[in-house]
């Protein structure tokens, strides 16, 4: 009797008559050109005894203790694995990487997220074998095993192409299991999970920190030979310990969070970030478009390639300057509108990182970090020049062999641009370009010295040709300059390539020093910029001359751009925060523009705006958001679905296209000839939902909302829950016709929202009678709710005192509760919403929503990025010294405004 357990529908000698091909066919592969031959005939069998024991690892160690010290140089693939990261839509995707890196809560968040199956490696083969694998090795023999699980693993990848999440065991990656991953990656997404060693350490209990030091050093070079991507799990505090004690293998990190929520009141999830990372990771990484539009926030320059805005800066940050000490990432990126890593190092000390000693390790997880704390894209650079840590000598060149190394592990953290160096031959670049993937490439030129005949030389435009053709995306031209003329002659470079034939590639041309900054000044795209905290650095580190704050004041003051007058319009303004929020913001971003208050009884205040020649845009406040409506000559198409207007831009030129006002010229003085209205209330909204929405309620099918009210407000909270792709959503309101109008208007409109499976219209929304009934029966229990309704007393009528009643918040993992109320701050539904915190409740109020639609306005204002962390605590600030509430503690929400990147 055979002892093999075949998965059903396969026969033994198919998978090895398949095995066997495989085996015939990376033969084939490895032997071409490098002579590094990896046949089958490579391995022996005490080969295989040992890598198996080096990376099955029982949760006690106890049983890889005993042959841990044979081991030797692990991997036999010499080669990295290079594909072109192109994938079919509903490829499978595979997680791979040791034990107690996380693997598991990653898969099913993905497995949630994108409703795919979730195929776990251990229990597959239980479930095909009718053992676990302890018990099919006490009961057969160790080749016998091993033959069985090569089996399984097969069948385990080959029966499951499509969408499906696979989560491979760390008995997967032994020799049979390389090879077929190895394959697989040709066409299939496969991620190594790679965690920091004291997370993984307290997972494994009894192991030290040496063995598990070991441990990813000789498994790390295993897992990167198979798997295309690389995700680094950045732990947040608290949660590595909590796995601590918890002896089942199923209790995940998300279990943690889970238990973490039932012992603190902490306002924001523990695995939010870790979720949005990863989502987002995977999203661009396997070019799912429409699912990367899911997972960013509606902000409108996130919706705008970065290539076709004019006047962005890259914040150039050196990865020795993040190993050499504790800088603040958010800081560091601030304004800027991408962040460039710069690789300068050629070993990651590993006193620096805590952890990993290796430098592969290393710049995975200062990636994973930097992620955390940012917004925007991350420019991948590595520099040809590597910094010595003795500051007297001269920095060393890279090989062409580390360099290609270190941009191919760059590649596999999926970042939105690489840089390759123009000063390398075609073969290497062509190599790195054809695995590119949906990251984009700038071909990137630093002369040391000017050439002979400075920008006018031929040299450049060969260059940018060069680059062209080698399939770049972008270009990146930059020498010093040797005299102040040099800033000339490089627009000059700028606008010949603009005016070539044909379509031409995007060009960063500038010079560098301190000579160059003028030029620098006037580059149009992604220009290079110093942040404060690195200005010590900038001439060790050679780091660009010049802040985004200067690059700005430079543009004002040389006529470029204009100052101009920005207000919030309505009838009782005074109150506002929004003044104080914009000021700040522009102050910051080297901006000379003002932002008043414009109170009118009626709406004839608007003339008095738009005769203003240096106004810039309006705020709108009640009771204008829809009075204003048929003033205007267009509306962004959201404006239009709300019926509402709570931003107005000036239009100029009535010949440039409307669609979206950020194609609108910004920040030039000139007549007015029409108003242009959007809304940002719903992107407000939006985020608060998105950064309040647990893990555990990640959108599906089956999600219930609950809008309460009726009035402007709800009506933009409807819309976000239709944008974020919530099916079922339910109206209270006092006035029930109301309601029953305000879910007419939505149904009729069919909008058209981002589901997973693309563009779908499938949302009903109902009403509901009575505050005194039960939860429809047919529906979950709401995980979304947001409340409209004023929060104070309005003329005679008394405040509401609002709270939802106990049987619609029956939710077994909590929710999100946004109250848009702000005046009091903590309004009945919130204090109700916070005691409940310990069941999963997460409540946001008015002072959330305001930064984030303030945000959004900002961006339709100048066409730049709003500095995020400042507007919010400028929000915070002022309210506290309007308004004193006994009961409610702005001092720590404010101390704890960090980390809300979204
Ligand atoms: O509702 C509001 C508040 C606001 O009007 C203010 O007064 O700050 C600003 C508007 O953008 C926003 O939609």
């Amino acid at each position: 009797m055979s002892i093999l357990v075949r998965p059903p529908k396969r026969r033994l000698d198919d998978i090895e008559a398949l095995t066997d091909q495989n085996h015939r066919r990376f033969s084939r592969g490895f032997s071409q050109g490098s002579g590094n031959s990896l046949g089958i005939n490579g391995y022996s069998e005490a080969d295989y005894g040992l890598l198996e024991d080096r990376l099955e690892v029982s949760r006690d160690g106890s049983r890889f203790a005993p042959r841990f010290r044979d081991l030797t140089s692990p991997s036999r693939f010499e080669e990295s694995l290079q594909t072109q990261r192109k994938f079919s839509q509903n490829a499978s995707i595979v997680l791979i990487g040791i034990r107690g890196t996380g693997k598991s809560s990653l898969a099913v968040m993905l497995a949630a997220t994108y409703g795919r199956r979730l195929i776990e490696a251990d229990r597959y083969f239980q479930q095909v074998t009718g053992r676990s694998r302890a018990a099919y090795k006490k009961e057969y023999t160790p080749p016998q095993y091993r033959r069985q699980e090569a089996i399984v693993m097969e069948s385990m990848l080959m029966d499951h192409q499509h969408d499906c999440v696979i989560v491979c065991g760390s008995g997967d990656v032994e020799r049979n299991g390389q090879i077929l991953l190895r394959e697989y990656a040709k066409t299939h997404p496969v991620i190594h999970i790679l965690r920091d060693l004291g997370s993984i350490k307290s997972y494994l209990r009894t192991w030290d920190t040496e063995k598990v030091r070991r441990l990813l050093k000789l498994s790390g070079p295993i897992y990167r030979a198979c798997s295309n991507f690389e995700f680094f799990n950045v732990s947040e505090k608290g949660i590595g310990d909590q796995t601590l004690g918890k002896d089942s293998q199923h209790y995940t990190q998300w279990d943690a969070e889970v238990d973490q929520r039932a012992q603190t009141s902490a306002p924001f999830l523990m695995l939010k970030r870790l979720q949005r990372d990863f989502l987002r990771f995977v999203a661009f990484a396997t070019g799912n478009i429409s699912e990367l539009r899911n997972q960013l926030s509606p902000f409108p320059l996130h919706m705008q390639p970065i290539e076709s805005r004019k006047f962005t800066y890259a914040a150039t940050v050196p990865i020795s300057s993040l190993l050499e000490r504790d800088l603040d990432i958010e800081e560091l990126e601030s304004t800027a509108d991408a962040f460039e890593l710069k690789i300068d190092v050629s070993a990651t000390p590993s006193a620096q990182l805590g952890t990993e000693s290796n430098l592969m390790d290393g710049i995975s997880q200062i990636v994973a970090t930097v992620r955390r704390n940012i917004i925007v894209p991350l420019i991948y650079h590595v520099d040809r020049r590597v910094v010595s840590a003795n500051q007297h000598t001269e920095p060393s060149r890279r090989s062409g062999a580390s360099y290609l190394e270190l941009v191919q592990q760059g590649l596999r953290l999926g970042p939105e641009f690489v840089t390759v160096d123009l000063s390398f031959e075609d073969s290497l670049l062509s190599q790195i370009i054809a695995s590119k993937g949906s990251t984009k490439v700038i071909g990137h030129y630093s002369a040391d010295q000017s050439l002979p005949k400075g920008w006018d030389d031929p040299e450049y435009f060969s260059i940018y040709e060069r680059a062209k053709r080698l399939g770049c995306d972008m270009v990146r031209l930059t020498q010093p300059a040797a005299s102040i003329d040099d800033n000339f002659a490089v627009e000059r470079f700028r606008h010949q390539v603009k005016t070539l034939p044909g379509s031409q590639l995007p060009v960063i041309a500038y010079n560098s020093g301190p000579l160059g900054r003028k030029s620098c000044c006037f580059n149009p795209i992604l220009t290079p910029v110093i942040s404060r905290p690195l200005t010590s650095e900038a001439v060790t580190k050679e780091l660009p001359s010049i802040t985004i704050k200067e690059a700005q004041d430079a543009l004002y003051s040389s006529f470029v751009l204009d100052p101009m007058q920005f207000f919030v319009f309505g009838a009782n303004t005074t109150y506002s925060l929004s003044p104080a929020m914009h000021n700040a913001a522009f102050e910051m971003r080297g901006m000379p523009h003002t932002y008043r208050i414009h109170q009118s009884a009626t709406l004839r205040g608007l003339n008095e705006l738009v005769e203003n020649p240096n106004f810039g845009g309006s705020s709108v406040s009640l009771p204008y958001k829809t009075e204003v409506i048929p003033l205007l000559h267009s509306m962004s198409p959201h404006a239009r679905a709300i019926g509402a207007v709570n931003t107005l831009i000036p239009i100029r030129d009535l010949e440039t296209s409307t669609d979206n006002s950020l194609d609108m010229e910004k920040s030039r003085s000139g007549p007015i000839k029409g108003l242009h209205g959007d809304n940002t209330d719903w992107i407000g909204i939006c985020n608060c939902i998105r950064r309040g929405l647990s893990p555990a309620n990640a959108i599906r099918p089956s999600t219930t909302g609950l809008v309460i009210g009726a009035g402007g407000m709800a009506r933009a909270a409807i819309y976000s829950m239709i944008h974020l792709g919530v099916q079922n959503i339910f109206i209270w309101n006092r006035t029930f016709v109301n309601s029953e109008k305000l879910a007419q208007h939505y149904m009729r409109l069919n909008l058209h929202t981002l589901g997973r499976s693309g563009p779908s219209s499938n949302y009903h929304i109902h009403v509901l009678e009575s505050l005194q009934n039960s939860w429809p029966a047919n529906y979950k229990q709401p995980t979304i709710i947001c409340s409209g309704i004023p929060a104070h007393r309005i003329g005679d009528q008394p405040a509401p005192n609002f709270r939802l009643p106990s049987q619609w918040i029956e939710s077994p993992t909590g929710g999100v509760v946004v109250d848009l109320a702000y005046k009091p701050l903590n309004t009945p539904l919130m204090r109700q919403i916070r005691s409940l915190s310990h069941r999963g409740w997460v409540a946001l109020d008015g002072l959330d929503v305001l930064p984030e639609q303030g945000f959004a306005q900002f961006e339709l204002f100048t066409g730049c990025r709003a500095p995020r962390r400042l507007m919010r605590t400028i929000v915070l600030q002022e309210y506290k010294e309007e308004e004193q509430d006994a009961d409610y503690d702005l001092q720590t929400r404010l101390e704890n405004l960090d980390g809300q990147p979204m």
